[in-house]
């Protein structure tokens, strides 16, 4: 990971190539250094363009049935996300829409999903759980995510996230349904080996500080690591939690202050802002500035999601970074990319262009610098997707 300061740095290389070689890296260097005896069987030039580390997304849900642009536009008429949650809209609403489509559907839409963000620059991306609130379904869009690993180029780490709303049967019962999700969920899950992290929405009317203490501790058992949606709505406590329980990250901090700062510093928990989520909720953007220059990393994900955030776009979320955040370039494409890549424990394999990595990179159309990638704000500026050393993706 790289923390405070040094995520103003972006090293960089003038007239450059990158040779792979079996979906890995094998060298890169100035073009005065290439040797001589290489043929390679595919020459792609690169004039004029930059070469990036593809975007790692360790933040979404896009695993989801249809869509919800209703409540769109009862926000647009002035009610806020909590308000529709507790009418029965938001994350039940998209549980019951996943409960009535079948595998093999939900397998299609998110497929459209995922090919969308591969051309969008995306090369790995952490998947969660979390429509399903039931334990067939929870396993239902688990195996999804499965078969997306297992059928495209796209690197997928997987989140169980049961703790993502109390199902309409449980209301006024939540401690049930933490029982169901600790005494048969979390133990199904880990069985069938379905996902890497386990994940609770830490916040005001949704989990309890407590409640989130007790998940974490059951998917221990089963090698599950934490990452925690916290503070989005208010000072939850959530962030204290996922550090004292060495979660890999702690996610959304709309609401984070002196104190959460100072939990976060010198820990193993990498904060992760999604600024598509306040963007699209018109709500309050985390203080990057105030987390970089205490000396924390900072990671950026898209939450692409059907409720806050419905949209994969990373280089949308360079944008806001830079705009509403007022992070740097070189600090957000740090942000999006190696430390994305350690908020999904795959820092070691992704996330830069170093040798021996995965060879996913992206390479933009002819742009005067880098600067604008976040500038150009909706500018297709793609060119092509290259993942596991092939291109899977090449701009008309
Ligand atoms: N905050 C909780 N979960 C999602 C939203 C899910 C939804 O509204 O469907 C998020 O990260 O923003
Ligand atoms: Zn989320």
């Amino acid at each position: 990971m790289v923390c405070g300061k040094e995520m103003a740095s972006l090293p960089c290389i003038n007239d450059a190539y990158l040779l792979m070689e079996d979906e890995r890296i094998l060298s890169f260097g100035p073009m005065s250094s290439l040797p001589k005896t290489i043929e390679a069987d595919v020459v792609i030039d690169a004039t004029g363009k930059m070469v990036l580390p593809a975007f790692c997304d360790s933040h979404t849900h896009l695993v989801y049935a249809g869509s919800r642009e209703q409540e769109f536009i009862d926000k647009i008429n002035g009610l806020s996300y909590e308000e529709i949650a507790r009418r029965g809209g938001g994350i039940l609403n998209s549980a019951r829409r996943l409960h009535d489509t079948t595998e093999d559907e939900l397998y299609e839409e998110a497929l459209a999903r995922v090919n969308e963000i591969i051309s969008m620059g995306t090369g790995a991306a952490e998947i969660k759980s979390g429509y399903g609130l039931t334990t067939e379904d929870e396993l239902k869009m688990l195996r999804v995510i499965k078969r997306l690993r297992e059928t495209t180029p796209l690197t997928i780490r997987a989140t169980f996230l049961g703790a993502h709303a109390v199902p309409a049967e449980y209301k006024g019962r939540q401690s049930a349904y933490v029982d169901l999700i600790v005494n048969e969920m979390i133990p199904a899950v880990g069985k069938e080996g379905l996902a890497n992290f386990v994940d609770s929405f830490c916040d005001k009317g949704f989990f309890t500080c407590e409640e989130t203490e007790r998940i974490i501790e059951a998917a221990a058992a089963y090698g599950m690591r934490p990452k925690i949606h916290a503070n989005e709505l208010a000072l939850s406590g959530g962030i204290q939690v996922g550090v004292k329980h060495n979660a890999l990250s702690v996610d959304h901090l709309e609401f984070t202050g002196d104190e959460e700062i100072e939990a976060l510093a010198g820990s193993g928990t990498m904060p992760t802002l999604l600024p598509g989520a306040a963007f699209f909720l018109g709500m309050n953007y985390p203080p990057a500035r105030k987390m970089i220059d205490s000396g924390l990393p900072v990671a950026l994900a898209s939450d692409y999601n059907p409720g806050s955030s419905p949209s994969g776009n990373m280089k949308f979320i360079l944008s806001l970074a830079t705009i509403k955040m007022k992070m740097t370039p070189e600090e957000a494409i740090n942000a999006a990319t190696i430390n994305s890549a350690y908020a999904m424990g795959i820092s070691d394999t992704h996330g830069s262009i170093c040798v021996g990595k995965r060879a996913n990179v992206l390479i933009t159309k002819e742009i005067p610098s880098l600067y604008f990638l976040p500038y150009a704000y909706t500018s297709n500026l793609i060119d092509s997707v290259i993942l596991g050393g092939r291109v899977v993706c090449r701009s008309k």
